[in-house]
């Protein structure tokens, strides 16, 4: 695949080579013999925060959860069509799910760090992984990246569960990153955070994208447009046997989605006319 594949660059107006760190071919996921989602055949760039956006039910979960093999868990699950992660083709036999859920990490929609301390909760994934280095200073480097070090520096001993949501959310965030990810997905991160805690969190992927590619589901058109370099607007068509098919409308800068969309559909649902 082509790794070098021209991805336009949002902040520059411009064409500029960037890298390809996912890439899917005309995807197809199923549940059982329910097709959720077809057709979409998208590049997920390095480096960039790209946005899901579309109405509930058009399979945005279910294709970020595809990036890092985590609807492998759900026994109906299969695709068709292809998923790359670097070139490589991530449902291919020799791939191993927990590798790439090492290289591709997620946060959801509600924050769940684990009954632990501070610190258990950032050294956990190194203790695993028989982390050879300074534990502290991972613990840390970690808690600073996610800009939640200042505030409970002096309590790392207590437990995750004691912080407030936009604090374990970070602490998630930092949980995610201190295993050294190269992707970072965030399915509704900011679903249940308050408008502070939001823009936090916010404030911190900007930060995190110069290290990290990140994909992001988002229900807040707002947030797409104050985070995302990339958006993609999905849709849900209905299907002969009463149900839904969700398939990728546009995918484009941020700036044209929601300014100068395409598609008919696409701007109705970034006007609020739908959805
Ligand atoms: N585990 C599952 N088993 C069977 N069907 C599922 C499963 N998870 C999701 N679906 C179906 O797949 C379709 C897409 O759901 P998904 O949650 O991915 O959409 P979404 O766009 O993320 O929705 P929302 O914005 O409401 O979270 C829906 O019809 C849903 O019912």
């Amino acid at each position: 695949m082509e790794s070098n594949q021209k991805v336009a660059s949002p902040n520059q107006g411009n064409e500029q080579s960037t890298e390809t760190v996912l890439r899917t071919e005309t995807l197809d996921i199923y549940y059982g013999k329910f097709l959720a989602v077809k057709g979409v055949s998208m590049a997920i760039p390095k480096n960039r925060i790209t946005a899901f956006i579309g109405p509930s039910g058009c399979g945005k979960s279910t294709l970020i959860r595809c990036f890092n093999r985590l609807n492998d868990l759900i026994d109906s699950f299969h695709i068709e069509g292809k998923v790359y992660y670097r070139q490589k083709d991530l449902y291919d036999k020799s791939v191993d799910p927990v590798e790439v859920r090492r290289r591709i990490g997620m946060v959801f929609q509600k924050p769940n760090p684990f009954p632990k301390t501070i610190y258990d909760n950032i050294a956990y994934g190194a203790r695993v992984n028989n982390y050879k280095g300074d534990l502290d200073e991972l613990v840390e480097n970690s808690l600073r990246a996610a800009a939640l070090w200042d505030e409970v520096k002096d309590k790392l001993k207590t437990n995750g569960m004691s912080l407030s949501g936009g604090q374990q959310q970070r602490l998630c965030i930092a949980r995610a990153i201190a295993i050294n990810p190269d992707v970072v997905l965030m399915d509704e991160p900011c679903a249940s955070l308050d408008p502070i805690s939001t823009l936090k969190v916010e404030d911190l992927m900007h930060e995190l994208k110069q290290k990290y590619s990140i994909v992001i589901v988002t229900h807040n058109m707002q947030q797409a447009t104050r985070v995302a370099d990339m958006t993609a607007f999905f849709n849900a068509r209905a299907t002969e046997k009463g149900g839904k098919q969700g398939y990728l409308v546009e995918y484009d800068e941020t700036e044209n989605i929601f300014q100068n969309p395409k598609e008919e559909a696409t701007k109705d649902y970034v006007s609020g006319r739908f959805g």
